[in-house]
Formats: C-alpha cells, structure tokens, sequence
C-alpha cells in the first residue's frame, strides 16, 4: 500500500529557561494512501504535539529532530513558505475547538469565503457557492441562515461541522483532525462521527484521527498507534490490535473502554 506520510525518529523536547523535558521520545510511524490512522492515549501522552510537530506549528520552546516525509519532500527541512503552503493545500488540521479556529468578529460566510479565495485562487463569486455547498454538503439546514451567522450564535458541533465542510472542500491529500469533539456538546458528537465515517467512505483522502477514546478511534481507523508518554507502545491495523493486543497498556484501554461501555448499559438498563 502507497505511503503518504512518514515520520521516521521523531523526538520533541521542551526548554522553559533553565528546565529541559523530552516529550516525545523517538517515534516512527507511516500514512498510508486512502487509509484513516488512529492515534490513541491517555491525555499528555503526545499526540497532539507529534501532529503540531509534523506541521511545524510548535514555538521555538520546542526542539524537533527527526524526519517528516510527505511525497518526497522533507518537511522538517522545508522553509516556511514552502510548509505554510502544505498546510493550506495538502494538510488540513481540524483542531479540538472549533470555536478557536473562527474570527468571532465576522460572520461565518466571510470566513468561509476569505479562506476558499486564499486557497484556490478564486473569484468572490465562486467562494459564495462553494461556501454555500460546502454547507450543503454537511446536511446544514437552512445553510443560507447559517452562512449569515456569527461563530457565538452556533453551537460546538454546528461548528466542527462547518470547519469540516471547509477541510472538505480545500481537498487536501491529508487531513489531521485532533479530538474533533472534544468541545463538542454529547448529543452532536454523533453527527461529527458521522462526517468523518462520510469523508473515510466518499472521498480520496487519507487521514490521522486523534483521539484518548478507543472507542471513536475503533470506528473510525483502519491503522493503530498506542501512545504512552511520548513512546510508541503499539501498532497495526486497528482491528488486529483491539483483537489480540500485546501491550499491557492497550489491554489497560480496552478494558477501561470496557467497564465504561458496561457501567453505560447498566445506567439504561
Ligand atoms: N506548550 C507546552 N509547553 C510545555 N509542555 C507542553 C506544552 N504542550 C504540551 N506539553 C507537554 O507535552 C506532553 C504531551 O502533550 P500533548 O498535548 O501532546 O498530549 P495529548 O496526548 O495530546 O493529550 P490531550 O489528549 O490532553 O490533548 C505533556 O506532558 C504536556 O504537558
């Protein structure tokens, strides 16, 4: 299977003045074409900044040695003109709060417009259709009203919707999406889910879906990394590790899933 991202020895240490940490210690791990990889751990585990890492989107607190191979082009190496453009056409991030992905100052059809004409070279026009399709395409009601709105009168979930529709239309080779529900209330996380299973099943992307919930990496990945304190502790296809996991802290997940995943049947009886 076709590789599209590989990140070979990756290590990210923290400096704040004199205190020196390691926060990921050496991690290899690759993307393949059309495949979603779930990354999975318990909260400071890493996951977050071996993404933030990749991208380049960590302050100079940070120190990243290692290599990021996307199509041939070292990213790590790559200047920064060079990286912000992969950042707009070829990676996408979608983060854990929508809400600090949008300006509050501005309705949402003047985002979504600005951000289409920043990345596709498009007419005022166009960016209004795509926006509104782009909207249509998430199954949002009323998406004229919604485009005329202010990212505070919606809702987390209409949010990461949004901010999905977008990714979407932007169509990168990869999307990162990093605990895409987290600021999202309990009766929307299924409709987000939702779109990521659409997106895995109707378009050409490749993906890296973060998550501390086995469960919604379960569903959605086809590929596994375990994380535990800035290490690799497993990987595989996602099916084989749940099946037979090898490592003591993946077993230790499962069965924390599990009792939780019990106590919830018991509460609905
Ligand atoms: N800005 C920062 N400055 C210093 N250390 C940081 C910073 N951000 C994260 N860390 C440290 O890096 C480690 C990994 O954090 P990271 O955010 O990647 O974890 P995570 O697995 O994504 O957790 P979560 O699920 O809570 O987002 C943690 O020990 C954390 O304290």
């Amino acid at each position: 299977m076709e590789e599209i991202l590989k990140v070979n020895h990756l290590k990210v240490s923290h400096r704040d003045h004199k205190v020196f940490k390691n926060i990921i210690w050496d991690i290899s791990f690759t993307l393949k074409k059309n495949r979603c990889l779930g990354i999975v751990g318990e909260s400071g585990s890493g996951k977050s900044i071996t993404c933030k890492a990749i991208l380049d989107l960590l302050d100079k607190s940070f120190d990243v040695k290692g290599e990021v191979i996307l199509n041939d082009i070292h990213l790590l190496k790559a200047d920064k003109r060079k990286i912000r453009q992969i950042r707009g056409k070829e990676i996408s991030m979608i983060l854990q709060n929508p809400m600090t992905a949008f300006d509050p100052l501005y309705p949402i059809q003047e985002q979504m417009m600005e951000t289409f004409i920043e990345n596709l070279d498009i007419s005022k026009k166009e960016a209004l259709v795509l926006s509104l399709k782009a909207l249509e395409d998430m199954n949002i009601l009323c998406p004229k009203d919604v485009l005329k709105k202010y990212p505070y009168q919606l809702s987390g979930g209409m949010l990461q919707r949004i901010m999905i529709g977008i990714t979407l239309t932007l169509k990168p080779s990869i999307i990162i999406a990093d605990e895409p529900t987290t600021a999202v209330d309990a009766i929307n996380v299924g409709k987000v889910m939702e779109e990521f299973e659409r997106i895995k099943e109707t378009y050409d992307t490749s993906m890296i879906f973060i998550s501390h919930d086995l469960g919604a990496v379960a569903r959605i990945s086809d590929d596994i990394l375990v994380m535990k304190e800035g290490e690799v502790v497993e990987e595989g296809e996602t099916q084989c590790v749940l099946r037979t996991p090898k490592s003591e802290h993946t077993k230790y997940l499962i069965n924390t899933r599990k009792a939780l995943t019990d106590k919830f049947h018991r509460v609905i009886g």
